[in-house]
């Protein structure tokens, strides 16, 4: 049995975990997958954006025409772009793995795979057992499988599309969430003939408006076959042919399935320890991340990431690390009063499509549902400057605020650098600021695209004063 005073379970956002200022600690981190650094750096967050990014510039090129820019000419050459990406983050991802591996005298790194045999000990593949006096689960999720469509050298999922050898023809995408209309727009972009089957519709959880907003555009661009699922699927000489719950049929090159991402606790035996779960299979943690057994905080077991974490993002998962660091640091023995704990709000939200969206919070309809007395305001990117400057006709930022204190309770932005334009709204929401004087009360550089938000901002104010109905 090998004894050590700190398990961290996965590589991922757990890595971030052992610092110096827990020097002290005899450190074992546990890792199975083929590659190092978790989801978000090898198959997630990173790659996929820097995919995207080159999307968007073939996509601008295609473009160029409205701008009045003739005769732009793009070759796609994947080979190049995948080895360029994959150049950079193998390098990371390896360089991180040998640093853990002889890099720190008190961090020890396993690469296999552990299931739980008491709360705070666990076994590997090979039967090695190690006990901790303190353990993080940091497992993570997986791409979850359809019933329907079995994996296959045809059929992948996100953590093996990025590696293909050469561009399918037609590619066929099922699911509607946002790995599924990030591939879409990416694979778009580049040239691929995208048919995506959701079985309902795209973004399903958007503000309405946006959601009509994505979906027209989404439909522009690629095949959409919204509300019907894939019933079976054939392997034929040159593809797979899908079954559709409506009768129809698709033939692609090649699949990609993208329905959501299942927690690992089936992996790590957490129920046989006695962990509390949610219905999907995450860990219930309490506000300072430790892990519940029947309802009561387990002695020295933290959770971070998309093992319990309701947002399966990695803003989420890195900010639930900062916390079980700062309580890991507090020692064994804290009282709850010395500890850290989790209480960070709203959580933004961000897909890099084509278009992008960002939001965070309530629509309208979600927080009258939960008694508010609010109200929104909409503006479109074509009534800015900015907007004239992308000649943008489809783009806006909506705001839903609570009439009696003028706070922000949601906020939802579709078009170009929906992401970065949120910011401003996540910082006023997070620290609970009315949009009273809000937009007045600092520059915004003219005639950049923040304008879009200062002016969405001007109206909720006049909203309040009663100037706007
Ligand atoms: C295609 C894609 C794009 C994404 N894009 C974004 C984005 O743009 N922005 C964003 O915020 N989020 C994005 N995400 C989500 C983000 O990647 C995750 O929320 C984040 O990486 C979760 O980190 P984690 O540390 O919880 O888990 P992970 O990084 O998955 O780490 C968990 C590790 O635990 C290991 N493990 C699991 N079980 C065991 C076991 N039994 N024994 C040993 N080791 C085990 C796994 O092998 C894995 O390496 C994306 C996800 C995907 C799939
Ligand atoms: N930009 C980002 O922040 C980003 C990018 C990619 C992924 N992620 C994270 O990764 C997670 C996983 O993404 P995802 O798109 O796989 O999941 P998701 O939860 O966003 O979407 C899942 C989709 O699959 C559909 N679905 C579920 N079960 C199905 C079934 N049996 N048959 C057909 N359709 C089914 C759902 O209706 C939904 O449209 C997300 O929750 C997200 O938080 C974030």
């Amino acid at each position: 049995m090998d004894e050590v005073e700190l398990l961290i379970i996965g590589a991922g956002s757990g890595n971030s975990i052992p610092t110096p200022q827990l020097s002290a600690l005899s450190i074992a981190i546990v890792d199975d997958a083929p590659w190092f650094g978790g989801t978000c750096l090898n198959v997630g967050c990173i790659p996929t954006k820097m995919f995207v990014h080159v999307a968007d510039v073939a996509r601008s090129a295609r473009d160029a025409e409205r701008l009045g820019l003739r005769n732009v000419h793009i070759d796609v050459d994947w080979p190049a772009i995948r080895d360029r990406v994959f150049g950079r983050i193998d390098a990371i991802a390896m360089s991180g793995e040998e640093y853990r591996r002889s890099g720190e005298p008190n961090v020890s790194l396993v690469r296999e795979s552990v299931r739980f045999t008491a709360p705070r000990e666990v076994e590997t593949d090979s039967g090695r057992r190690i006990r901790a006096e303190r353990v993080v689960i940091a497992a993570g999720s997986r791409p979850r499988a359809h019933p329907a469509v079995p994996p296959s050298p045809r059929v992948l999922t996100s953590d093996e599309i990025m590696h293909i050898d050469a561009l399918p023809a037609r590619l066929a995408i099922v699911g509607g969430g946002v790995v599924a209309v990030e591939f879409a727009a990416m694979f778009e972009g580049l040239g691929v003939e995208v048919v995506q089957i959701a079985r309902s519709t795209l973004l399903r959880d958007l503000d309405p408006e946006l959601q009509g907003r994505f979906m027209a555009a989404a439909a522009a661009s690629w095949e959409v076959r919204s509300e019907t699922n894939v019933v079976a699927s054939t392997e034929t000489a040159d593809g797979v042919r899908l079954e559709l719950s409506d009768g129809s049929a698709v033939s692609a090159e090649l699949v990609l399935v993208a329905i959501g991402r299942e927690p690992n606790t089936d992996r790590l035996g957490t129920e046989d320890v006695g962990f509390d779960h949610h219905p999907d299979g995450r860990l219930v943690v309490d506000r300072y991340q430790r892990v519940l057994s029947g309802g009561e905080a387990t002695a020295g077991v933290f959770a971070l990431g998309d093992i319990d974490a309701a947002h399966q993002l990695k803003h989420v998962a890195n900010h639930e690390a900062r916390v079980v660091q700062a309580n890991l640091l507090a020692g064994p023995d804290a009282p709850e009063v010395k500890l850290v704990a989790n209480d960070l709000a709203p959580v933004p939200s961000a897909v890099f499509s084509a278009p992008q969206v960002a939001w965070f919070g309530e629509t309208l309809a979600t927080a009258e549902q939960c008694g508010f007395d609010a109200f929104e305001v909409l503006h479109e990117y074509a009534w800015t400057a900015w907007g004239w400057a992308l000649e943008d006709r489809d783009s806006c930022c909506k705001l839903v605020v609570e009439a009696l204190t003028g706070r922000l309770l949601g906020a939802h932005i579709i078009g170009p650098d929906a992401p970065v334009l949120l910011q401003p709204l996540v910082l006023a929401a997070s620290n609970g600021m009315s949009v009273r004087g809000l937009a007045r009360s600092q520059y915004w550089p003219h005639p950049a695209a923040s304008e879009i938000v200062e002016n969405a901002l001007l109206k909720a104010e006049d909203y309040l004063l009663g100037a706007v109905t």
